[in-house]
């Protein structure tokens, strides 16, 4: 494959994925982490994914972000598909389409809010204005501030705003309120749907928390490296109306 360039295609979804496994090591300590999943998702959703610890989660996410390459199984990429990439097809596509946000923020503490988010917008084909991103993930009035002068909310919404800025098509979020009290936890979840309305990028979210689920267009379930629960919901909820 010579690049992983495509645009949307209406009605066919953004990731399918198929029979996919992923197995660390081997012999009798090898771990089957993914055990054939089968999944569609499509374009512009927010995925809230739960599972118990060790279900597959994170393993999963690494792999539809490009960060990881399956054992076994396909996964494409609005039809391209990601397990034939080369190294440098996945580094482009990692670069040019997805974002990333952590449950640790890794901001520059020398570097004020606009600053952090700069560094990505140097390098990005078609960023947005620092500002911007950080408005839309409503950091406006601090943009000048340091990390050490935000509270931890802020500054994993300066990690929100630094992964949105370059445009992704797709935002993987790995346990990204998991540091965070249950009220600051809110704020970046807000964040991160008025992100996913705005931008319409397709929106993954990992969390142990079982309400997030709410604020969701689909719930993906793991347990023990399969799908146990793949649900779509109707009426999701805004996330300022959930607690836990
Ligand atoms: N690099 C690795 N080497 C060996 N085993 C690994 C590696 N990474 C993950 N695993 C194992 O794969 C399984 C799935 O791990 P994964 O991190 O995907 O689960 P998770 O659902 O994200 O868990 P958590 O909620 O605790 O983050 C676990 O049994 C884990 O120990």
């Amino acid at each position: 494959m010579a690049s992983l360039d495509a645009e949307p295609d209406g009605a066919a979804p953004t990731y399918q994925v198929r029979d996919l496994s992923r197995v660390y090591g081997d012999g009798p300590a090898a771990v089957h982490a993914l055990r054939g999943v089968d999944i569609d998702v499509p374009e512009g959703e927010l995925i809230v994914v739960l599972g118990a610890s060790g279900s597959g989660k994170s393993t999963f996410l690494n792999i539809i972000g490009g960060l990881d390459r399956a054992t076994a199984g396909t996964v494409r990429f609005r039809g391209q598909d990601l397990h034939d990439a080369s190294d440098a097809a996945l580094t482009r596509y990692r670069r040019d389409h997805v974002g990333f946000v952590f449950q640790f923020y890794n901001l520059m503490p020398s570097l004020t809010a606009r600053e952090n988010v700069a560094l990505v917008t140097e390098i990005a084909r078609n960023p947005m204005d620092p500002a911007e991103a950080l408005e839309l993930v409503g950091l406006g009035p601090r943009i000048d501030h340091f990390p050490a002068q935000l509270s931890g909310g802020e500054q994993q919404r300066v990690a929100i705003a630094r992964a949105i800025a370059k445009r992704p098509d797709v935002m993987m979020c790995d346990e990204p309120t998991g540091a965070l009290d249950s009220k600051t936890g809110v704020r970046v979840l807000e964040a991160l749907q008025n992100v996913n309305r705005e931008l319409g990028a397709t929106t993954f979210l990992i969390t142990h928390n079982v309400s997030v689920g709410w604020m969701a267009d689909r719930v993906i379930e793991f347990a023990d490296g399969a799908v146990r629960e793949n649900r779509v919901n109707a009426n999701p909820v805004p996330a300022s109306e959930l607690s836990w």
